[in-house]
């Protein structure tokens, strides 16, 4: 049995889905959340570690880093509990590849176990998971890990950890766009497949010695 840890932005679902789509629902809201929320310890917390002065400052920092899609945890945390209100309100919906949805079907059938590893937040993760298009997928999901629970993606002890909630490592599959994430994946001793995606942005990197594939198709856990 093998357990595929999944990427979403890039591996499952198309950059466009993610910053069209999500980006642009939780830009213009990120300021009237902070003000709402101003007493809230985990939005005071997110703001200690912004270190802006301020609502409106913070607002401009995490806008920046959405420019540059800097995948900054206070970012990530305060982007998922926006998405998370939008899709409880049905007003956001999730994009998975075509090729993604019957793979994790059939490999969760066939016995494999499917986690997930994200910038984004755990929850933003469950939602997206729970809003494909043709049925809920987060049922077939039993680990979540994002820069919180587990660390940085491009860093081994973030593997590591994880490691230790799911098991051996040779026996873990992580599956990404980045090559930088699946070095520090193989790092800490995971099976790695790279996942080129035409039109995707990192559809021309090197990927250096990890298998690659064009589709989930082409997987065989
Ligand atoms: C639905 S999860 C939100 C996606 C996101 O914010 C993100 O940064 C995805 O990055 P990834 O690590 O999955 O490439
Ligand atoms: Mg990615």
């Amino acid at each position: 049995m093998t357990t595929i840890v999944l990427d979403i932005e890039g591996t499952t679902s198309s950059t466009e889905s993610v910053h069209v789509g999500l980006y642009a629902y939780a830009r213009p809201r990120l300021g009237p959340y902070l003000e709402a929320h101003r007493d809230d310890p985990e939005v005071r917390a997110v703001l200690a570690e912004i270190g802006a002065d301020g609502a409106a400052e913070a607002v401009k920092v995490l806008h920046g880093w959405m420019d540059g899609d800097v995948k900054a945890t206070p970012l990530k945390t305060l982007q998922g509990r926006i998405w998370a209100e939008g899709f409880a309100a049905g007003e956001l919906t999730a994009h998975f590849f075509a090729d993604v949805p019957p793979a994790l079907r059939a490999w969760h059938a066939a016995g494999h176990r499917l986690a997930v590893f994200s910038s984004g937040s755990v929850s933003s993760q469950r939602p997206w998971f729970g809003h494909a298009a043709d049925g809920d997928l987060s049922v077939l999901v039993s680990g979540w890990f994002d820069t919180v629970n587990a660390g940085p993606k491009r860093e081994p002890g973030s593997y590591e950890r994880i490691a230790a909630t799911l098991g051996d490592p040779s026996e873990l599959l992580f599956l990404s766009d980045v090559p930088a994430e699946l070095d520090a994946a193989a790092a800490a001793g995971w099976r790695t497949t790279g996942v080129r995606r035409p039109g995707e942005p990192n559809a021309a990197v090197p990927f250096g010695g990890h298998p690659i594939v064009t589709t989930f198709e082409e997987i065989h856990p």
